[in-house]
Parts: structure tokens; sequence; C-alpha cells
């Protein structure tokens, strides 16, 4: 029970935002249509019931004048239960369409804020697939959830309603069994619901396992889904590596695992169709079995019989809700499961900035550079990498980083640039003032030339002008004339050529401090230092941090910063420029 109450709440804190948003009078108006809908449903279930002891009875009389008036009832029934069907279903999906929209942009805005989707892949692998939640499981939830919502009113309604009509029936129609009558008040409805008792706990119990069933295929569809774009986006390497083969084996493999499963289900829901498909055949005949022996001794005639074998059908029906809706539940409770896990993984990445043991980056409103005081750089494990005492970054700096591969000088960008949280320490920032990071392979998203160039900004944030100068610059002349043209430029540009972008991006933007994390590192040596110079003369007030193996990268800084061993850790030493060759 308090397994029941539990879900319940997580179904109502992922629900009811978005009936509290902005959007929440568009959202109840279609909810209060759409459960209207439902209800006028229910009550037109109830007049053709009633309908049926007329109209079996003016059949049994042979009375045309009450059949043929009985069918126009009946056909003005069927006409508004159409209309009513209709625009059930057009409002529900608007309803769907908005409610999706929203929670979308919620979960959007919550896995991508402050980098947030980037500390919950280092904090591991609780949120696996975020793509699936937000893109399948949204939709899901919403859907499947209003489906299930509205099929557990409709029986509850329905419920009500008939029992009461079974009740008075049972009293027209006592039970004769044996050659005398019964007198047990109601005893159609517990005939009723003792039926739906035996067959509700039975479909429970050979189906419960399929709600950890479902949740695991949902999961390993995901991970050959994401598999297969792997392939697709690291294509050129496999196929200069020759790797198809390897790769079919893991995607065979993980396809594998997503069949084993796949039949643990099948077995599962073999054995649940035996028993619902039985238990739904036998609730056809059931009520006349039940009401038979009354109307063999003549307490009732056919119009009566039908009533009530259609009374205890929508009565059993709806007791039965569970039954039928089994598999729908138990794979809606797995999407309920994954999107508090999802939340629960979202909230763990905001908290990890939180703790007392983090990296607090800070703006600070006086001037001067960026400066860290008793900075720890940490793994995610809490294992050591980098400390320094202090550290500082004036603006205008030309600051070269070396260190040991491994030592940790990636993550200490990350550090300062305020997406690694892990460690300890105070990195102060002048407030206003903005930082780039160019990593070794710059991030080119999928659209036109110009977008990738003015990425993060919109590409109407700069003229097409001032896109083409820049572009110019960095030696990419040849490409201006493509800038509207929409490609995958992560595929069609030479590393080299990526770099040269990143530079007229970080040109573009002008940032306060930019730092070069191997960002040159697949020019040739003098193209990196005619970059280095354009840098200088086109941003002369930006600092400029950079990580590099070359000597060659000397000259062109005025400070270095070294990475040395220390125990467990590495820290950072200032030391001397190799002397200008
Ligand atoms: N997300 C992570 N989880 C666990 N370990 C990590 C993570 N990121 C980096 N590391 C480890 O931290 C260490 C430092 O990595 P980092 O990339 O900062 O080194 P680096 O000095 O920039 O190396 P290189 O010169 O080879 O680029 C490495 O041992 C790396 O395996």
């Amino acid at each position: 029970m308090s397994r029941l109450t539990s879900s319940l709440a997580v179904v109502w804190r992922l629900a009811a935002p978005y009936f509290r948003s902005e959007d929440r009078w568009a959202g109840r108006g279609l909810l209060a249509a759409v459960v209207a809908i439902e209800l006028a449903i229910v009550a037109i279930t109830v007049m053709i019931n009633q309908w049926n002891n007329r109209f079996y009875n003016a059949l049994q009389e042979r009375s045309w004048d009450t059949f043929v008036s009985e069918l126009l009832f009946f056909c003005a029934l069927a006409a508004a239960f159409i209309v009513l069907a209709v625009y059930q279903l057009y409002l529900n999906q608007w309803l769907q369409i908005r409610w999706r929209r929203w929670m979308t942009s919620r979960y959007l805005s919550h896995w991508l804020a402050d980098a947030n989707h980037y500390r919950m892949q280092l904090l591991g692998d609780s949120a696996d697939n975020p793509d699936q939640r937000i893109a399948e499981d949204i939709n899901q939830f919403i859907d499947r959830g209003l489906t299930i919502g509205l099929g557990l009113l409709n029986a509850v309604v329905t419920l009500v309603s008939f029992v009461a009509i079974l009740w008075g029936l049972s009293a027209r129609a006592p039970l004769h069994l044996g050659g005398s009558t019964w007198d047990i008040p109601g005893y159609l409805v517990w005939a009723a619901l003792l039926w739906a008792i035996v067959g509700t706990t039975l479909t429970h119990l050979i189906g419960r396992p399929l709600i950890a069933l479902n949740f695991r295929q949902q999961r390993y569809e995901a991970d050959f889904r994401f598999s297969l774009v792997r392939v697709r986006e690291n294509g050129e390497q496999i196929a200069l590596l020759g790797g198809e083969s390897a790769e079919k084996a893991r995607l065979l493999d993980r396809f594998g695992a997503l069949m084993g499963n796949w039949f643990a289900i099948m077995t599962r829901q073999k054995k649940l169709t035996f028993f619902t498909a039985g238990y739904g055949q036998i609730s056809t005949v059931f009520p006349f079995v039940v009401v038979s022996p009354a109307y063999f001794a003549g307490a009732v005639n056919l119009g009566g019989l039908m009533q009530t074998a259609s009374a205890f059908g929508s009565v059993q029906t709806a007791l039965s809700f569970f039954i039928t809706s089994y598999r729908s539940i138990a794979e809606w409770k797995a999407v309920v499961d994954r999107l508090d896990g999802f939340d629960a993984a979202i909230a763990a990445g905001r908290a990890a900035t939180r703790t007392a043991e983090t990296i607090a980056v800070t703006p600070r409103p006086e001037a001067g550079g960026i400066a860290a005081a008793a900075l720890d750089v940490r793994l995610p494990n809490g294992r050591p990498l980098v400390t320094a005492a202090d550290l500082a970054l004036p603006a205008g700096a030309r600051v070269l980083v070396n260190g040991p591969s491994g030592s940790g000088k990636s993550t200490l960008f990350r550090a300062l640039a305020g997406i690694w949280p892990f460690g300890d320490g105070d990195i102060a920032v002048p407030d206003g003032k903005t930082v780039m990071v160019l990593p070794q392979k710059p991030y080119l998203p999928v659209g036109p030339l110009a977008a990738a160039v003015a990425y993060p900004a919109l590409p109407d944030g700069f003229s097409r002008e001032r896109i083409g100068e820049v572009l110019t610059a960095v030696g990419l002349g040849a490409l201006v004339p493509r800038l509207d043209e929409d490609a995958h430029w992560a595929r069609m540009l030479s590393l080299g050529e990526q770099q040269r972008l990143a530079i007229a991006r970080a040109i573009l933007h002008a940032p306060d401090y930019l730092f070069l994390d191997e960002a040159t590192a697949s020019l040739d040596e003098p193209s990196e230092a005619a970059l280095y110079r354009l840098l200088r003369e086109k941003l002369p007030g930006t600092a400029l941090v950079s990580i590099g193996h070359r000597s060659t990268l000397d000259a062109l800084h005025d400070r270095r910063l070294v990475l040395e061993r220390d125990g467990d850790r590495h820290t950072i030493r200032e030391r001397d420029l190799a002397p200008a060759r």
C-alpha cells in the first residue's frame, strides 16, 4: 500500500506542475472538457443499459411500434456517442501536445542549465539516455497517463452507476437455487465483486514482473539506438580502422541484451494473456450463468435478463479495469520511474555545485584578473588531481600551461570555466567579464556555416560581412560564399580548418579570457604562430591562456605555469619560458 501511495505521489509530482504553470488555464480547460465528455459517455452507457430492458421486452412481446421507437432512440444515443468520441480524441490530443511542449521545455531547461547535463554525465549512469527521456518518456507519460486516468475515471463512475442499478435488479430477480429462493440483498453486486477481485489479484500476481522487465526493455532499446548513432557519427574512423566487424559484434551484443529481456517479457506476457484471455471469455457468459436461475424460474423476462447481464457486464468490466490495463499500467509505471530517476539525476547534478566541498566560481566586483586561492581540483570519485596555493591570471596576460599528459591541464580549465565542481577552493572572476574555452576539437553544430561560426550566439547576432571578415582573417576566405550552406561541418572540414574556424569564433565573440586547450595543435607551426599574432592584434585586451606541448608556443606567451608531480597530485608552479631561439 505504501508503495502505491509513493508511486501516486511521484505521478502527482510529475503531472501537477503543468496545471499550475503559465499554460494552466488552457490545460485545465482541456482536461475538464475531456473529463466531462468521459462522464457523458458513461451516462450514455447507463441509458443503453435501460434501453436493453425495453428493447428486448418489445422483441419478446412482438410490439412493432415500441420496437421502432426504441430503434430511433438508440440511433439518437449512437449519434451523440459518435460526436462525443470524436471530440474527446481531438481535445485529448490537443491537451497532450500542449502539456508535452511545456514539460519538454521544462526538462530541457533543467537539464541544460548551468552545464548540468555535463555534470550529470560526470556523476555517472543514473540518468542513462537523456535523449530518450526527453523525447519519448515525456510523450508516453502524458499519452498513457491520460488513457489510464480516463479509463480509471470511467471505471469508477461506471461502477457507481451500475452497482446502483444492479442492486435494484438483485431485488427484482432474487437468487433461485435448488428450487428455493435465497434473499441475499444485492447478490449480483457481490457476485461481480468477487469475480473481479479474484481476477485482479491473480493478474497482479502473474503480471508483476512486467514492470521491471519493461523498464529494462526501454533502457536496452535506447542503448542500442545510441550505439547505432555512435557508429554513424564516427563512420570515418571506423572505416579507416576497418572496425566494421567489431562494431557489428558490439551492436549485436547490445541487441542480444535487448532480445534476452524481450524473451523474458514474452514468456511473462504469454502467462498473463492465458489468464486474461480466459478470464475475458468466461466473463461473457458468467452474468448469464448467475441470472439464469431467476430467468428459468420465471422471476424475470427477457428484457430483465438482458439488462441484468449488461449491467453485470459493465460492473465487472469496471472492476476488471486493472486486469485489462495491466500491461499498459506496467509500461507506464516504468516510464514514471524513468522520469523520476531523471529528475533525481538533475537534482544531483545541481546539488554537486552546492555541497560544501566544491570549487566555487564567484564573480567579484573588483577589477583585476581571474584569481584562485587554495584550489584543489579532484576527480568525481574524490581522487586529487591538481592543486594551486594561489593562481593569478591578470587581464591581458598571455600564459602558457605545460604539464605531462594526464596531469590535469584540461580539467583545470574546466574548473576555471566553472563547469567542474569536484574539489575545493575559490575562483574569483571579475564581474561581467566573459570566458571562452577552445578545445582541441571544436563543437560545430549541424546547420548553416554562419551558425557554426557564430555559435553559441545565433547567426543573426552578427552581420554576414563581419562573419566573412573573421573567416577570411583566419585563412578560411574560400568558405565565405558558403555561409548559408547547411551541412555537417565537423565531418567536412579538416581538423586544422575546424581549429581555424574556432579562432574565428573567438575573434567574433571577443571574450575577456580565452582558454586554448591545444586549440591549434593540428596546425603547422607557422600557421599556429600567425593565428596567435592575429589574436594579439584583433583581441588586444583579451587574456590568452594556452595548453600546449610544442616548444614554439613559448615565444608566443609572456608567462609559463607548469603542472609538476607532487605525491599523488600535480601542483601548479610558475616557471621560466624557454629562451627565444
Ligand atoms: N570525467 C572524468 N572522470 C574520471 N576521470 C577523468 C575524467 N576526466 C578526466 N579524468 C582523468 O583526469 C586525468 C587528467 O585529465 P586531463 O584531461 O585533465 O589531463 P591533461 O593534462 O589535459 O591530459 P592531455 O595532455 O593528455 O590532454 C586523467 O587521468 C583522466 O583520465
